[in-house]
């Protein structure tokens, strides 16, 4: 719980526009962790009003501090999967939302979705992977195991468990299908976060960005998978500086799990050993198979959209 003090003063706090809480908010280039910690709930807040979110969903404004309250608190502190990794997820999508025209190919309803998403995709991280759930036989696995992305089904229910609380619910004044199509899309775009079934999506996500058709709800599925993923890995596309010290907290996690493994007789994989593990290698091999085509996917996207936006205009 979040204390009804914390809440009314972030709900009466005045709404700053983004530029005013950091000059640089906008570029790219800016690394979110320039934010102060205490500054990301009222930066998030301004997010949501420079979208246009707030008052296109008529989100009461002390609902939606005790929203944003409850999912920093939602957020455990490993090295990695913690509350700056969501803001800087976050801060991505606010930018792609401002920027790309990927604002011309999705509804508000998906951008409002999708920017929940990115604000809870990690809810409840514990620092380690799907596979050391069902190994360690945590709770998690033994609720979602048999359905597979045991994690991100747990960051979805937890999202869910948030807007079921008292004073939380930002999407209450959504009509009952939008209510609806927002909470499904929010389970899509979650799950998509799991890296096997983004890895089995590969082939599909090329084609839809080759001849992306708007009508066609599965490329619109696919479109909101992409943008999440380019979210999740947006340390990666910023300074060598910063995508070098988020790497150095991926695997202080990874070979934490390592170690947990080896506590419980298994033995870990090359990339969570810390005494086999060559950090520059495995970045060189993640960064160009998972990476980079996540990137190139986006930017053929947008390179087709706004050949398409030309023509149809
Ligand atoms: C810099 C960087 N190195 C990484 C190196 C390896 C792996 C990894 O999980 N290897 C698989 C093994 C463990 C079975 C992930 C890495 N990673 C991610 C990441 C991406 C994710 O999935 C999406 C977003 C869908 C791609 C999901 C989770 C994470 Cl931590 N974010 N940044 C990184
Ligand atoms: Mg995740
Ligand atoms: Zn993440």
């Amino acid at each position: 719980q979040v204390s009804q003090e914390e809440v009314s003063r972030l709900s009466k706090a005045p709404i700053q526009p983004p530029l005013l809480i950091h000059p640089d908010i906008c570029k790219f280039s800016f690394i979110p962790r320039g934010i102060p910690p205490n500054l990301m709930p009222q930066t998030i807040i301004s997010m949501f009003q420079d979208l246009g979110l707030i008052s296109q969903y008529r989100i009461r404004m002390d609902t939606l501090a005790k929203f944003v309250l409850m999912t920093r608190k939602g957020y455990r502190d490993p090295p990695y999967h913690n509350w700056s990794h969501a803001f800087a997820v976050v801060h991505f999508c606010y930018l792609l939302l401002k920027n790309t025209h990927a604002t011309s190919m999705i509804d508000s309803l998906e951008a409002l979705a999708l920017f929940v998403s990115c604000l809870c995709h990690d809810i409840d991280h514990r620092g380690t992977t799907n596979s050391y759930q069902v190994a360690s036989g945590s709770v998690l696995a033994a609720l979602y195991s048999s359905e597979g992305s045991v994690l991100e089904r747990h960051h979805f229910a937890q999202t869910v468990c948030i807007l079921n609380t008292e004073g939380c619910n930002i999407l209450e004044n959504l009509g009952q299908p939008e209510y609806r199509r927002a909470l499904d899309l929010v389970q899509d775009i979650i799950l998509a976060t799991d890296l096997a079934q983004h890895l089995k999506k590969e082939s599909q996500l090329k084609d839809m960005v080759k001849n992306y058709d708007a009508t066609n709800s599965q490329h619109k599925l696919l479109l909101l998978c992409l943008l999440m993923t380019s979210c999740d890995l947006s340390d990666q596309a910023k300074s060598f500086e910063n995508s070098k010290t988020i790497a150095e907290r991926i695997y202080t996690e990874f070979f934490s799990q390592g170690d947990l493994e080896r506590q419980i007789g298994r033995d870990p994989m090359e990339m969570m050993d810390r005494k086999k593990a060559i950090i520059p290698d495995l970045q060189i091999s993640f960064l160009t198979s998972i990476a980079l085509p996540v990137y190139r996917l986006f930017v053929c996207l947008c390179a087709c959209v706004s050949v398409y936006l030309c023509v149809s205009v």
